[in-house]
């Protein structure tokens, strides 16, 4: 792996709690990392950490088989020397430069020729070479988003880490920036870990996507996995509209499958199933992407309050038997509350959990 942590915990002075509790993750050269969770839970300390601008409390990260902390070993590369590039969230231009002198500012040791070509070549690589001799408040914040992402990449570092980089920028930018951004880091190969709380930013950005809770990693994986196989409860609860419905593991000469109010849902093969009671009793997570609107299905249930999301309406539905359900249904279908609906389960991965408890093993 490129960048590899090992059991890294940050602890700030005062806190009984650390802010980040032994991570561990790894990044090969040239993937996209994008780590994402509630406020608080962790994930611009580990940034931090990485950069060498928070000591490490325990654990090591290496960077190209190179250790650059490992407090153990008494190891902290500085900052400046680890050749990591970085983009915040405010853009963070110097106002008095010009587009070309800030892109040229981490550029001092480059002669001049060469630094002019880099700059050249960056403005270009976002799309901006036209706008070299403005000052910055002359552009509108996604281009100085480009600017500072430019201004990233010209020493080609050997890592960059983006903090929230889109969010002060409006949804629909933001959405066109994400994809521009991730072909500027594929096309120059730039090896990155972002931080967001945008879940369709990650999927959008993220090669491998870690989703952190109180300080803690709980699942480093693909868009795809993290998904349709949630490794807990608060992973398939923050990603994704769904509900955790009461269900019962069976088991016979037909194979394994999961007893719901909405029927039996086979396709369990690809999910491991939890011990569960001895009677089978677990949950079933079910997405409002696998509740199907069908005016043929005998199965109704009560529209309760439905949100408009453009293509589709996300309804909040109640079964007879009160059990709740989310699902989408294509905006076409334009249904008032309190109307009762067909639907059935269309479930491709079956994730099933232990019935809930008070507190979800392996989180904090
Ligand atoms: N400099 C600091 N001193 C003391 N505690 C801090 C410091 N910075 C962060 N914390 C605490 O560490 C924990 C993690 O904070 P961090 O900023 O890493 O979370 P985050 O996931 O990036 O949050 P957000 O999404 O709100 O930016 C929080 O409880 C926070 O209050």
């Amino acid at each position: 792996m490129f960048l590899q942590l090992d059991q890294v915990s940050v602890r700030y002075a005062g806190s009984a709690r650390g802010a980040v509790e032994a991570v561990s993750l790894g990044l090969a050269a040239g993937q996209i990392g994008v780590l994402i969770g509630p406020s608080g839970c962790g994930k611009t300390s580990l940034l931090r950490a990485v950069a060498g601008l928070e000591p490490l409390a325990g654990g090591r990260i290496l960077m190209d088989g190179q250790v650059l902390d490992e407090p153990a070993r008494g190891v902290h590369v500085a900052p400046e020397a680890r050749r990591i590039g970085m983009v915040f969230q405010d853009y963070a231009l110097f106002p008095h430069l010009s587009i070309a002198e800030n892109v040229a500012f981490g550029l001092r040791h480059l002669a001049r020729g060469e630094r002019k070509a880099r700059v050249q070549q960056m403005l270009e690589l976002v799309g901006l070479a036209h706008a070299a001799g403005r000052a910055p408040h002359q552009l509108s914040g996604g281009q100085q988003q480009r600017v500072a992402l430019a201004r990233a990449l010209a020493p080609q570092p050997r890592l960059l880490l983006l903090d929230e980089p889109f969010s002060s920028l409006d949804v629909e930018l933001r959405e066109r920036l994400t994809h521009e951004v991730r072909a500027i880091l594929k096309a120059t190969g730039t090896t990155a870990l972002f931080v967001t709380h945008d879940q369709m930013e990650a999927f959008a950005l993220g090669d491998r996507i870690g989703v952190m809770h109180g300080g803690r990693l709980a699942q480093w994986d693909d868009a795809y996995t993290l998904y349709h196989r949630p490794a807990t409860r608060f992973v398939a609860d923050f990603i994704g509209h769904g509900v955790f419905a009461p269900a019962r593991i069976v088991s016979d000469g037909e194979g394994a499958r999961v007893r719901t109010a909405l029927g039996e849902l086979r396709h369990v093969a690809e999910c491991p199933l939890p011990a569960g009671d001895a009677d089978g009793a677990c949950e079933v997570l079910l997405r409002a992407d696998d509740i199907v609107h069908d005016d043929a299905s005998p199965l109704k249930a009560r529209i309760e309050h439905k949100a408009f999301r453009g293509a589709a309406f996300l309804y909040t539905l109640r079964l007879a038997s009160g059990e709740r359900l989310l699902a989408h249904v294509p905006s076409h279908h334009d249904h008032e509350v309190g109307e009762w609906i067909g639907i059935r389960a269309e479930v491709d991965h079956v994730v099933t959990f232990d019935r809930a408890t008070a507190a979800e093993p392996g989180t904090v």
